[in-house]
Protein backbone atom coordinates (compact mmCIF):
# COMPACT_ATOMS: atom_id res chain seq x y z
CA UNK A 1 0.00 0.00 0.00
CA UNK A 2 1.30 3.40 -0.67
CA UNK A 3 1.42 5.65 2.24
CA UNK A 4 -1.04 7.56 3.45
CA UNK A 5 1.23 11.20 2.94
CA UNK A 6 -2.14 13.13 4.15
CA UNK A 7 -2.04 10.75 7.27
CA UNK A 8 1.39 10.98 8.00
CA UNK A 9 1.84 14.85 7.76
CA UNK A 10 -1.71 15.43 9.94
CA UNK A 11 0.50 12.90 12.80
CA UNK A 12 3.11 14.68 12.25
CA UNK A 13 1.57 18.29 12.96
CA UNK A 14 -0.35 16.87 15.99
CA UNK A 15 3.08 15.52 17.29
CA UNK A 16 5.61 18.27 17.01
CA UNK A 17 4.06 20.60 19.98
CA UNK A 18 4.15 17.26 21.86
CA UNK A 19 7.79 16.09 21.09
CA UNK A 20 10.12 15.95 23.90
CA UNK A 21 13.11 15.41 21.40
CA UNK A 22 13.91 13.64 18.14
CA UNK A 23 11.88 10.49 17.82
CA UNK A 24 14.44 7.79 16.47
CA UNK A 25 12.17 4.74 16.67
CA UNK A 26 8.70 3.86 17.18
CA UNK A 27 6.85 0.67 18.90
CA UNK A 28 3.58 0.03 20.44
CA UNK A 29 4.63 -1.98 23.28
CA UNK A 30 5.93 0.21 26.35
CA UNK A 31 8.12 -2.81 28.08
CA UNK A 32 10.09 -1.82 24.59
CA UNK A 33 10.58 1.83 24.80
CA UNK A 34 14.23 3.42 24.76
CA UNK A 35 15.06 7.25 25.28
CA UNK A 36 14.34 8.81 21.80
CA UNK A 37 11.66 6.31 21.06
CA UNK A 38 7.63 7.30 20.18
CA UNK A 39 4.75 4.93 21.39
CA UNK A 40 2.22 4.92 19.93
CA UNK A 41 -0.93 3.60 22.37
CA UNK A 42 -2.96 0.79 20.41
CA UNK A 43 -7.10 -0.39 21.32
CA UNK A 44 -6.08 -4.00 21.99
CA UNK A 45 -7.89 -6.80 21.96
CA UNK A 46 -7.45 -7.24 25.67
CA UNK A 47 -5.93 -3.86 26.96
CA UNK A 48 -5.88 -0.43 26.16
CA UNK A 49 -2.13 0.98 25.26
CA UNK A 50 -3.38 3.98 26.37
CA UNK A 51 -3.11 2.56 29.90
CA UNK A 52 0.43 1.80 29.79
CA UNK A 53 1.37 5.46 28.55
CA UNK A 54 3.03 6.74 31.55
CA UNK A 55 4.92 3.63 31.72
CA UNK A 56 6.15 4.42 28.33
CA UNK A 57 7.04 8.40 29.50
CA UNK A 58 8.91 6.93 32.40
CA UNK A 59 11.04 4.86 30.26
CA UNK A 60 12.09 7.93 27.86
CA UNK A 61 9.53 7.48 25.29
CA UNK A 62 9.81 11.60 23.52
CA UNK A 63 6.23 11.15 22.01
CA UNK A 64 3.27 9.10 23.11
CA UNK A 65 0.42 8.62 19.98
CA UNK A 66 -2.93 7.73 20.94
CA UNK A 67 -6.65 7.95 19.72
CA UNK A 68 -7.69 10.13 22.71
CA UNK A 69 -6.36 12.30 25.42
CA UNK A 70 -4.32 10.64 27.81
CA UNK A 71 -4.57 12.28 31.16
CA UNK A 72 -0.85 13.76 32.28
CA UNK A 73 0.42 12.22 29.06
CA UNK A 74 0.99 14.70 26.35
CA UNK A 75 -0.85 13.40 23.42
CA UNK A 76 -0.71 13.75 19.49
CA UNK A 77 -3.94 12.19 19.28
CA UNK A 78 -5.03 10.63 15.37
CA UNK A 79 -7.43 9.27 14.39
CA UNK A 80 -6.01 5.58 14.14
CA UNK A 81 -3.49 4.52 16.27
CA UNK A 82 -2.83 1.47 14.24
CA UNK A 83 -2.56 3.52 10.65
CA UNK A 84 -0.43 6.31 12.67
CA UNK A 85 1.86 3.37 13.86
CA UNK A 86 2.13 2.12 10.40
CA UNK A 87 3.14 5.35 9.14
CA UNK A 88 5.68 5.89 11.85
CA UNK A 89 7.39 2.85 11.40
CA UNK A 90 7.55 3.14 7.82
CA UNK A 91 9.39 6.57 7.71
CA UNK A 92 12.01 5.85 10.36
CA UNK A 93 12.49 2.70 8.61
CA UNK A 94 13.40 4.65 5.40
CA UNK A 95 10.37 3.27 3.55
CA UNK A 96 12.93 0.27 3.00
CA UNK A 97 9.98 -1.61 0.63
CA UNK A 98 11.06 0.99 -1.73
CA UNK A 99 14.29 -0.79 -2.35
CA UNK A 100 13.06 -4.19 -2.33
CA UNK A 101 11.43 -6.07 -4.86
CA UNK A 102 8.38 -7.61 -1.83
CA UNK A 103 6.74 -10.44 -3.03
CA UNK A 104 3.66 -11.39 -1.11
CA UNK A 105 1.56 -14.52 -0.02
CA UNK A 106 -1.75 -14.79 1.24
CA UNK A 107 -4.30 -17.00 2.10
CA UNK A 108 -5.87 -19.27 4.61
CA UNK A 109 -3.65 -22.68 3.67
CA UNK A 110 -0.27 -22.97 2.08
CA UNK A 111 1.53 -19.38 2.53
CA UNK A 112 3.83 -20.66 4.37
CA UNK A 113 5.00 -23.55 2.07
CA UNK A 114 4.33 -21.25 -1.11
CA UNK A 115 6.93 -18.53 0.66
CA UNK A 116 9.59 -21.21 0.63
CA UNK A 117 9.45 -22.52 -2.66
CA UNK A 118 9.64 -18.68 -4.06
CA UNK A 119 12.57 -18.08 -1.67
CA UNK A 120 14.17 -21.43 -2.63
CA UNK A 121 13.50 -19.97 -6.70
CA UNK A 122 14.70 -16.54 -5.86
CA UNK A 123 17.74 -17.58 -3.64
CA UNK A 124 18.70 -19.76 -7.34
CA UNK A 125 18.57 -16.68 -9.14
CA UNK A 126 19.71 -13.93 -7.05
CA UNK A 127 21.86 -15.96 -4.55
CA UNK A 128 21.47 -16.61 -0.73
CA UNK A 129 22.66 -12.93 0.41
CA UNK A 130 20.73 -11.50 -2.13
CA UNK A 131 17.25 -12.80 -0.56
CA UNK A 132 14.98 -12.59 2.26
CA UNK A 133 12.12 -14.44 3.91
CA UNK A 134 9.29 -13.55 6.21
CA UNK A 135 7.28 -16.55 7.55
CA UNK A 136 5.46 -17.85 10.01
CA UNK A 137 8.27 -20.30 10.40
CA UNK A 138 11.69 -18.18 10.10
CA UNK A 139 12.98 -15.10 9.39
CA UNK A 140 15.82 -15.49 6.58
CA UNK A 141 17.95 -12.51 6.14
CA UNK A 142 20.35 -13.18 3.70
CA UNK A 143 22.71 -16.20 4.95
CA UNK A 144 20.53 -15.53 8.44
CA UNK A 145 18.05 -17.28 10.16
CA UNK A 146 16.00 -16.56 13.17
CA UNK A 147 12.83 -18.16 14.57
CA UNK A 148 9.74 -15.79 14.07
CA UNK A 149 7.46 -15.13 16.74
CA UNK A 150 4.15 -14.60 14.48
CA UNK A 151 3.19 -14.70 10.92
CA UNK A 152 3.37 -10.48 10.07
CA UNK A 153 4.39 -8.81 13.69
CA UNK A 154 3.58 -5.37 14.36
CA UNK A 155 4.63 -2.45 11.95
CA UNK A 156 7.29 -1.78 13.66
CA UNK A 157 8.52 -5.34 13.16
CA UNK A 158 7.91 -5.67 9.42
CA UNK A 159 9.61 -2.23 8.72
CA UNK A 160 12.57 -3.19 11.23
CA UNK A 161 13.04 -6.61 9.50
CA UNK A 162 12.60 -5.14 6.11
CA UNK A 163 15.04 -2.47 6.83
CA UNK A 164 17.39 -4.91 8.25
CA UNK A 165 17.46 -6.74 4.50
CA UNK A 166 17.69 -3.72 2.93
CA UNK A 167 20.68 -2.77 4.79
CA UNK A 168 22.17 -6.52 4.13
CA UNK A 169 21.84 -5.97 0.88
CA UNK A 170 18.88 -8.05 0.13
CA UNK A 171 16.99 -7.16 -2.88
CA UNK A 172 14.31 -9.76 -2.93
CA UNK A 173 11.99 -10.36 -0.44
CA UNK A 174 8.94 -13.30 -0.25
CA UNK A 175 6.32 -11.70 2.83
CA UNK A 176 4.49 -13.91 3.97
CA UNK A 177 1.28 -11.44 4.67
CA UNK A 178 -1.67 -13.01 7.21
CA UNK A 179 -5.07 -11.77 7.74
CA UNK A 180 -4.64 -10.37 10.44
CA UNK A 181 -1.65 -8.61 9.17
CA UNK A 182 -3.34 -6.34 6.49
CA UNK A 183 -6.79 -6.54 8.79
CA UNK A 184 -4.94 -4.76 11.44
CA UNK A 185 -2.61 -2.60 9.47
CA UNK A 186 0.31 -4.39 10.22
CA UNK A 187 1.85 -4.26 6.40
CA UNK A 188 0.46 -0.59 5.63
CA UNK A 189 3.05 1.33 4.00
CA UNK A 190 4.80 -1.53 2.33
CA UNK A 191 5.38 -2.05 -1.55
CA UNK A 192 4.32 -5.05 -2.61
CA UNK A 193 5.93 -5.86 -5.97
CA UNK A 194 3.65 -8.87 -7.19
CA UNK A 195 1.14 -10.98 -5.10
CA UNK A 196 -0.31 -14.03 -4.59
CA UNK A 197 -3.19 -15.53 -3.14
CA UNK A 198 -3.77 -19.60 -2.49
CA UNK A 199 -7.00 -20.16 -1.10
CA UNK A 200 -9.75 -18.69 1.52
CA UNK A 201 -11.20 -21.24 3.91
CA UNK A 202 -12.83 -20.89 7.44
CA UNK A 203 -10.49 -19.68 9.76
CA UNK A 204 -9.71 -16.67 11.79
CA UNK A 205 -13.38 -15.59 11.81
CA UNK A 206 -13.33 -14.33 15.50
CA UNK A 207 -11.49 -11.86 14.02
CA UNK A 208 -13.48 -11.17 10.65
CA UNK A 209 -16.56 -12.43 11.59
CA UNK A 210 -17.88 -14.03 8.40
CA UNK A 211 -16.34 -15.34 4.72
CA UNK A 212 -17.39 -11.87 2.47
CA UNK A 213 -15.09 -9.55 4.79
CA UNK A 214 -12.35 -12.17 5.08
CA UNK A 215 -12.52 -12.29 1.64
CA UNK A 216 -12.33 -8.82 1.45
CA UNK A 217 -9.52 -8.12 3.78
CA UNK A 218 -7.02 -10.48 1.53
CA UNK A 219 -8.64 -8.59 -1.45
CA UNK A 220 -6.95 -5.28 -0.10
CA UNK A 221 -3.65 -7.13 -0.81
CA UNK A 222 -4.17 -7.66 -4.63
CA UNK A 223 -6.00 -3.96 -4.53
CA UNK A 224 -2.52 -2.82 -3.40
CA UNK A 225 -0.47 -4.41 -5.68
CA UNK A 226 0.78 -2.90 -9.48
CA UNK A 227 2.83 -5.54 -10.34
CA UNK A 228 1.81 -9.16 -11.54
CA UNK A 229 -1.11 -11.15 -9.50
CA UNK A 230 -1.55 -14.68 -9.35
CA UNK A 231 -4.39 -16.34 -7.38
CA UNK A 232 -5.09 -20.10 -6.94
CA UNK A 233 -8.04 -20.19 -9.49
CA UNK A 234 -9.24 -24.11 -8.12
CA UNK A 235 -10.44 -22.05 -5.27
CA UNK A 236 -14.06 -20.49 -5.53
CA UNK A 237 -12.54 -17.31 -3.67
CA UNK A 238 -9.67 -17.24 -5.91
CA UNK A 239 -11.47 -17.14 -9.35
CA UNK A 240 -13.38 -14.13 -7.67
CA UNK A 241 -10.18 -12.42 -7.02
CA UNK A 242 -9.42 -12.60 -11.01
CA UNK A 243 -13.16 -11.46 -11.27
CA UNK A 244 -13.04 -8.42 -9.20
CA UNK A 245 -8.99 -7.08 -9.82
CA UNK A 246 -8.02 -6.72 -13.24
CA UNK A 247 -4.87 -8.46 -14.43
CA UNK A 248 -5.32 -10.96 -11.89
CA UNK A 249 -3.73 -14.19 -13.42
CA UNK A 250 -5.17 -17.86 -12.39
CA UNK A 251 -2.78 -21.37 -11.65
CA UNK A 252 -4.70 -24.20 -11.22
CA UNK A 253 -6.07 -27.23 -12.92
CA UNK A 254 -8.98 -25.66 -14.59
CA UNK A 255 -9.50 -25.01 -18.32
CA UNK A 256 -9.58 -20.88 -17.26
CA UNK A 257 -5.65 -21.11 -15.80
CA UNK A 258 -3.04 -18.98 -17.13
CA UNK A 259 -0.80 -21.08 -15.64
CA UNK A 260 -2.21 -24.93 -15.70
CA UNK A 261 -1.25 -28.25 -13.99
CA UNK A 262 -1.59 -30.76 -16.23
CA UNK A 263 0.03 -34.71 -15.82
CA UNK A 264 0.42 -34.39 -12.02
CA UNK A 265 1.99 -37.72 -10.63
CA UNK A 266 3.87 -39.14 -7.82
CA UNK A 267 7.00 -40.53 -8.70
CA UNK A 268 8.61 -42.55 -5.55
CA UNK A 269 8.82 -39.74 -2.99
CA UNK A 270 8.54 -36.41 -5.59
CA UNK A 271 5.84 -35.55 -7.54
CA UNK A 272 5.98 -34.37 -10.98
CA UNK A 273 3.79 -32.32 -13.18
CA UNK A 274 3.41 -30.32 -16.46
CA UNK A 275 3.01 -26.43 -15.99
CA UNK A 276 1.42 -24.86 -19.18
CA UNK A 277 2.03 -21.17 -19.37
CA UNK A 278 -0.04 -18.43 -21.24
CA UNK A 279 0.46 -19.13 -24.98
CA UNK A 280 1.03 -22.77 -24.68
CA UNK A 281 4.42 -23.41 -23.76
CA UNK A 282 4.98 -26.04 -21.07
CA UNK A 283 7.39 -26.44 -18.18
CA UNK A 284 7.92 -29.92 -16.42
CA UNK A 285 8.52 -29.55 -12.36
CA UNK A 286 9.38 -31.98 -10.35
CA UNK A 287 9.53 -31.58 -6.46
CA UNK A 288 10.19 -33.19 -3.35
CA UNK A 289 6.77 -31.91 -2.09
CA UNK A 290 4.12 -34.43 -1.34
CA UNK A 291 0.35 -33.88 -2.37
CA UNK A 292 -2.09 -32.00 -4.59
CA UNK A 293 -2.23 -29.06 -2.40
CA UNK A 294 1.73 -28.83 -2.17
CA UNK A 295 1.47 -28.63 -5.87
CA UNK A 296 -0.64 -25.84 -5.84
CA UNK A 297 1.86 -24.20 -3.72
CA UNK A 298 4.88 -24.93 -6.12
CA UNK A 299 2.62 -23.78 -9.16
CA UNK A 300 1.71 -20.60 -7.49
CA UNK A 301 5.23 -19.73 -6.46
CA UNK A 302 6.61 -21.01 -10.15
CA UNK A 303 3.82 -19.05 -11.73
CA UNK A 304 4.99 -16.21 -9.84
CA UNK A 305 8.77 -15.89 -10.66
CA UNK A 306 7.97 -16.67 -14.16
CA UNK A 307 5.48 -13.48 -14.01
CA UNK A 308 8.68 -11.53 -12.58
CA UNK A 309 10.61 -12.45 -15.53
CA UNK A 310 12.49 -15.92 -13.77
CA UNK A 311 14.03 -17.98 -16.12
CA UNK A 312 13.23 -21.43 -16.80
CA UNK A 313 16.29 -23.76 -16.36
CA UNK A 314 16.55 -21.69 -12.73
CA UNK A 315 13.03 -22.51 -11.74
CA UNK A 316 13.69 -26.20 -12.89
CA UNK A 317 16.56 -26.38 -10.70
CA UNK A 318 15.47 -24.67 -7.54
CA UNK A 319 12.38 -26.72 -7.05
CA UNK A 320 13.38 -29.72 -7.40
CA UNK A 321 16.40 -29.25 -5.32
CA UNK A 322 14.50 -27.55 -2.40
CA UNK A 323 14.95 -28.60 0.58
CA UNK A 324 11.99 -29.29 3.47
CA UNK A 325 10.01 -26.69 4.79
CA UNK A 326 10.09 -26.79 8.57
CA UNK A 327 7.42 -28.13 10.37
CA UNK A 328 5.39 -28.48 6.75
CA UNK A 329 5.12 -32.36 6.12
CA UNK A 330 8.87 -32.33 7.44
CA UNK A 331 10.28 -36.19 7.37
CA UNK A 332 12.05 -37.24 10.71
CA UNK A 333 14.61 -39.40 8.85
CA UNK A 334 15.79 -40.87 12.36
CA UNK A 335 12.33 -43.23 11.96
CA UNK A 336 13.32 -44.18 8.40
CA UNK A 337 15.45 -46.73 9.76
CA UNK A 338 12.86 -48.19 11.91
CA UNK A 339 10.48 -48.43 9.04
CA UNK A 340 8.33 -46.26 8.92
CA UNK A 341 7.46 -42.61 8.89
CA UNK A 342 7.04 -40.19 11.19
CA UNK A 343 5.84 -36.58 9.62
CA UNK A 344 5.22 -33.45 11.51
CA UNK A 345 3.12 -31.00 10.02
CA UNK A 346 1.74 -27.62 10.60
CA UNK A 347 -1.90 -28.56 9.65
CA UNK A 348 -4.20 -27.16 12.64
CA UNK A 349 -8.05 -26.34 10.47
CA UNK A 350 -9.89 -29.20 9.90
CA UNK A 351 -8.68 -28.58 5.68
CA UNK A 352 -5.42 -28.51 6.70
CA UNK A 353 -5.87 -32.02 8.54
CA UNK A 354 -7.52 -33.40 5.12
CA UNK A 355 -5.14 -32.03 3.19
CA UNK A 356 -2.15 -33.45 5.00
CA UNK A 357 -3.70 -36.96 5.89
CA UNK A 358 -4.98 -37.69 2.88
CA UNK A 359 -1.33 -37.26 1.39
CA UNK A 360 0.09 -39.96 4.71
CA UNK A 361 -2.80 -42.18 3.86
CA UNK A 362 -1.47 -42.50 0.45
CA UNK A 363 2.36 -43.27 1.68
CA UNK A 364 0.76 -45.29 4.57
CA UNK A 365 -1.45 -47.67 1.59
CA UNK A 366 1.68 -47.60 -0.73
CA UNK A 367 3.43 -49.46 1.87
CA UNK A 368 0.38 -51.48 3.20
CA UNK A 369 0.65 -49.74 6.47
CA UNK A 370 -1.63 -47.96 9.03
CA UNK A 371 -1.76 -44.05 9.66
CA UNK A 372 -1.96 -43.18 12.88
CA UNK A 373 -2.49 -39.29 13.62
CA UNK A 374 -2.00 -37.09 17.03
CA UNK A 375 -3.74 -33.94 16.80
CA UNK A 376 -5.61 -30.99 18.66
CA UNK A 377 -6.66 -27.84 18.61
CA UNK A 378 -5.47 -24.46 20.08
CA UNK A 379 -7.55 -22.81 22.54
CA UNK A 380 -8.87 -19.20 22.90
CA UNK A 381 -9.44 -19.92 18.77
CA UNK A 382 -12.52 -20.41 16.11
CA UNK A 383 -14.12 -23.36 18.32
CA UNK A 384 -16.34 -24.59 15.26
CA UNK A 385 -13.67 -26.55 13.49
CA UNK A 386 -12.61 -28.64 16.81
CA UNK A 387 -15.47 -31.58 15.88
CA UNK A 388 -14.77 -30.89 12.26
CA UNK A 389 -10.73 -31.83 12.87
CA UNK A 390 -12.01 -34.94 14.85
CA UNK A 391 -13.84 -36.09 12.07
CA UNK A 392 -11.63 -36.03 9.45
CA UNK A 393 -9.19 -37.39 11.63
CA UNK A 394 -11.63 -40.86 12.24
CA UNK A 395 -12.05 -40.76 8.09
CA UNK A 396 -9.04 -41.07 7.64
CA UNK A 397 -6.69 -42.49 10.08
CA UNK A 398 -6.54 -46.11 11.79
CA UNK A 399 -6.05 -44.68 15.01
CA UNK A 400 -6.85 -41.01 16.43
CA UNK A 401 -4.76 -39.51 19.65
CA UNK A 402 -6.48 -36.55 20.65
CA UNK A 403 -3.59 -34.19 22.69
CA UNK A 404 -3.08 -30.81 23.96
CA UNK A 405 -2.17 -27.89 21.35
CA UNK A 406 -1.60 -24.59 22.16
CA UNK A 407 -4.91 -24.47 24.35
CA UNK A 408 -3.79 -20.72 25.67
CA UNK A 409 -6.48 -19.73 28.71
CA UNK A 410 -8.85 -22.68 27.96
CA UNK A 411 -9.08 -25.79 29.58
CA UNK A 412 -6.96 -28.51 27.48
CA UNK A 413 -9.62 -31.56 28.32
CA UNK A 414 -12.64 -29.33 27.70
CA UNK A 415 -10.97 -28.52 23.97
CA UNK A 416 -9.95 -32.31 23.23
CA UNK A 417 -13.51 -33.58 24.53
CA UNK A 418 -15.24 -30.68 21.71
CA UNK A 419 -12.47 -32.44 18.92
CA UNK A 420 -13.47 -36.05 19.98
CA UNK A 421 -17.47 -35.06 19.62
CA UNK A 422 -16.56 -34.96 16.19
CA UNK A 423 -14.32 -38.43 16.16
CA UNK A 424 -15.41 -42.28 15.43
CA UNK A 425 -14.80 -43.43 19.22
CA UNK A 426 -13.80 -46.64 19.02
CA UNK A 427 -10.47 -45.24 17.32
CA UNK A 428 -9.69 -42.50 19.23
CA UNK A 429 -8.43 -42.14 22.55
CA UNK A 430 -7.65 -38.74 24.61
CA UNK A 431 -3.86 -38.23 25.94
CA UNK A 432 -3.82 -34.60 27.11
CA UNK A 433 -0.11 -34.71 27.41
CA UNK A 434 1.59 -33.89 24.19
CA UNK A 435 4.94 -35.96 24.97
CA UNK A 436 3.10 -39.29 26.29
CA UNK A 437 0.56 -38.81 23.55
CA UNK A 438 3.49 -38.69 20.99
CA UNK A 439 5.40 -41.71 22.55
CA UNK A 440 2.21 -43.58 22.24
CA UNK A 441 2.21 -43.09 18.96
CA UNK A 442 5.53 -44.58 18.13
CA UNK A 443 5.23 -47.25 19.88
CA UNK A 444 2.12 -48.28 18.31
CA UNK A 445 3.58 -47.74 14.68
CA UNK A 446 5.11 -51.31 12.90
CA UNK A 447 6.59 -51.04 9.77
CA UNK A 448 5.40 -49.26 6.83
CA UNK A 449 3.01 -46.85 8.92
CA UNK A 450 3.04 -43.17 8.66
CA UNK A 451 2.90 -41.51 12.28
CA UNK A 452 1.27 -38.15 11.73
CA UNK A 453 2.15 -35.47 14.56
CA UNK A 454 0.19 -32.39 13.55
CA UNK A 455 -0.96 -28.74 14.88
CA UNK A 456 2.48 -27.47 15.84
CA UNK A 457 4.95 -27.82 13.03
CA UNK A 458 7.89 -25.88 13.21
CA UNK A 459 6.47 -24.15 16.56
CA UNK A 460 9.09 -24.23 19.70
CA UNK A 461 6.19 -23.20 22.46
CA UNK A 462 3.54 -24.75 23.73
CA UNK A 463 1.21 -21.91 25.24
CA UNK A 464 -0.65 -23.63 27.94
CA UNK A 465 -3.33 -22.16 31.21
CA UNK A 466 -0.16 -22.98 33.14
CA UNK A 467 2.34 -20.52 31.10
CA UNK A 468 4.48 -21.59 28.29
CA UNK A 469 6.74 -24.35 27.94
CA UNK A 470 9.35 -25.21 25.38
CA UNK A 471 8.07 -27.86 22.97
CA UNK A 472 9.22 -28.66 19.16
CA UNK A 473 7.33 -31.52 17.78
CA UNK A 474 10.72 -32.59 15.45
CA UNK A 475 12.70 -32.75 18.36
CA UNK A 476 10.51 -34.52 20.88
CA UNK A 477 9.77 -37.06 17.97
CA UNK A 478 13.94 -37.73 17.47
CA UNK A 479 13.84 -37.73 21.54
CA UNK A 480 11.58 -39.85 21.78
CA UNK A 481 12.96 -42.56 18.91
CA UNK A 482 16.26 -43.06 20.82
CA UNK A 483 15.26 -45.62 23.46
CA UNK A 484 12.50 -46.77 20.56
CA UNK A 485 15.45 -47.38 18.18
CA UNK A 486 16.99 -49.20 21.19
CA UNK A 487 14.70 -51.46 22.03
CA UNK A 488 13.92 -52.80 18.18
CA UNK A 489 18.04 -53.02 18.03
CA UNK A 490 18.09 -55.30 21.06
CA UNK A 491 15.46 -57.38 19.77
CA UNK A 492 16.91 -58.47 16.40
C1 LIG B 1 -5.48 -11.37 18.45
C2 LIG B 1 -4.21 -10.61 18.23
O1 LIG B 1 -3.80 -10.39 17.13
N1 LIG B 1 -3.57 -10.25 19.34
C3 LIG B 1 -2.38 -9.42 19.26
C4 LIG B 1 -2.68 -8.15 20.00
O2 LIG B 1 -2.97 -8.51 21.33
P1 LIG B 1 -4.00 -7.66 22.16
O3 LIG B 1 -4.84 -6.84 21.21
O4 LIG B 1 -4.70 -8.55 23.10
O5 LIG B 1 -3.02 -6.69 22.96
P2 LIG B 1 -3.33 -6.08 24.38
O6 LIG B 1 -2.74 -6.96 25.41
O7 LIG B 1 -4.78 -5.73 24.45
O8 LIG B 1 -2.45 -4.76 24.37
C5 LIG B 1 -2.87 -3.57 23.68
C6 LIG B 1 -1.64 -2.77 23.37
O9 LIG B 1 -0.98 -2.45 24.59
C7 LIG B 1 0.38 -2.74 24.49
N2 LIG B 1 0.92 -3.06 25.81
C8 LIG B 1 0.47 -4.14 26.52
C9 LIG B 1 1.01 -4.43 27.75
C10 LIG B 1 2.03 -3.60 28.30
O10 LIG B 1 2.56 -3.81 29.39
N3 LIG B 1 2.44 -2.55 27.55
C11 LIG B 1 1.91 -2.26 26.32
O11 LIG B 1 2.33 -1.31 25.66
C12 LIG B 1 0.46 -3.90 23.51
O12 LIG B 1 1.73 -3.97 22.89
C13 LIG B 1 -0.65 -3.54 22.51
O13 LIG B 1 -0.14 -2.69 21.50
O14 LIG B 1 -1.56 -7.28 19.98
C14 LIG B 1 -0.39 -7.86 20.59
C15 LIG B 1 0.73 -6.82 20.48
O15 LIG B 1 1.05 -6.58 19.16
C16 LIG B 1 -0.02 -9.16 19.90
O16 LIG B 1 1.08 -9.77 20.54
C17 LIG B 1 -1.20 -10.11 19.90
O17 LIG B 1 -0.88 -11.26 19.10
C18 LIG B 1 -1.17 -12.50 19.72
C19 LIG B 1 0.09 -13.02 20.41
C20 LIG B 1 -1.61 -13.49 18.67
O18 LIG B 1 -1.70 -14.67 18.95
N4 LIG B 1 -1.91 -13.07 17.47
C21 LIG B 1 -2.37 -13.97 16.43
C22 LIG B 1 -3.86 -14.24 16.49
C23 LIG B 1 -2.02 -13.37 15.08
O19 LIG B 1 -1.79 -12.17 14.96
N5 LIG B 1 -1.99 -14.22 14.05
C24 LIG B 1 -1.80 -13.78 12.73
C25 LIG B 1 -2.32 -14.79 11.73
C26 LIG B 1 -1.59 -16.13 11.68
C27 LIG B 1 -2.23 -17.06 10.65
O20 LIG B 1 -2.38 -16.70 9.48
O21 LIG B 1 -2.58 -18.19 11.03
C28 LIG B 1 -0.34 -13.42 12.48
O22 LIG B 1 -0.09 -12.65 11.54
O23 LIG B 1 0.56 -13.92 13.18
N1 LIG C 1 -2.44 -25.04 -0.59
C1 LIG C 1 -2.92 -25.64 0.50
N2 LIG C 1 -4.23 -25.93 0.62
C2 LIG C 1 -4.73 -26.53 1.71
N3 LIG C 1 -3.96 -26.92 2.76
C3 LIG C 1 -2.66 -26.67 2.69
C4 LIG C 1 -2.06 -26.02 1.58
N4 LIG C 1 -0.74 -25.92 1.80
C5 LIG C 1 -0.52 -26.43 3.00
N5 LIG C 1 -1.66 -26.92 3.54
C6 LIG C 1 -1.86 -27.53 4.87
O1 LIG C 1 -1.87 -26.46 5.81
C7 LIG C 1 -0.76 -26.57 6.73
C8 LIG C 1 -0.10 -25.23 6.90
O2 LIG C 1 0.60 -24.97 5.70
P1 LIG C 1 1.38 -23.62 5.55
O3 LIG C 1 2.14 -23.36 6.79
O4 LIG C 1 2.10 -23.61 4.27
O5 LIG C 1 0.12 -22.63 5.46
P2 LIG C 1 -0.04 -21.20 6.11
O6 LIG C 1 -1.05 -20.52 5.26
O7 LIG C 1 1.26 -20.56 6.21
O8 LIG C 1 -0.61 -21.46 7.54
P3 LIG C 1 -0.61 -20.36 8.75
O9 LIG C 1 -1.21 -19.11 8.21
O10 LIG C 1 -1.50 -20.96 9.76
O11 LIG C 1 0.79 -20.16 9.13
C9 LIG C 1 0.18 -27.60 6.12
O12 LIG C 1 0.86 -28.23 7.12
C10 LIG C 1 -0.76 -28.47 5.32
O13 LIG C 1 -1.34 -29.41 6.19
Amino acid sequence: MSLDSTEISHLLAAAVPQLTGPVQAVTNDSRAVAPGTAYVAIKGFTSDGADYAQQAVGAGAVLVVAEHDIPGVPTAVVPDARIALAALAAELAGHPSRDLTVYGITGTNGKTTTSYVLHSILTAAYGERATGLLTTAEIVVGTHREAAVRTTGEAPVVQGNLARMRDSGVTHVVLETSSHGIHLHRVDGTRYAAALFTNLTRDHLDLHGDMESYYRVKRTLFEWTSGPKLANGDDEYGARLARDIPGTLLFGTSAQADYRIEDQRVDGLHTVFRLSRPGGAHLTLTTPLLGDYNVHNVAGAAAIALETGMDDSTLVRAIREMKQVPGRFERISAAVDLGFEVIVDYAHTDVGLREVLQVARGVADAAGGRLICVYGAAGDRDKAKRPLMGEVASQLADVGIVTTDDAYTESPAQIAQQVLDGADAARTTIELDRRTAIDAALRLARPGDVVVVAGKGHERVQHLPTGDVDFHDATVVRELLVPIAQDAAHLT
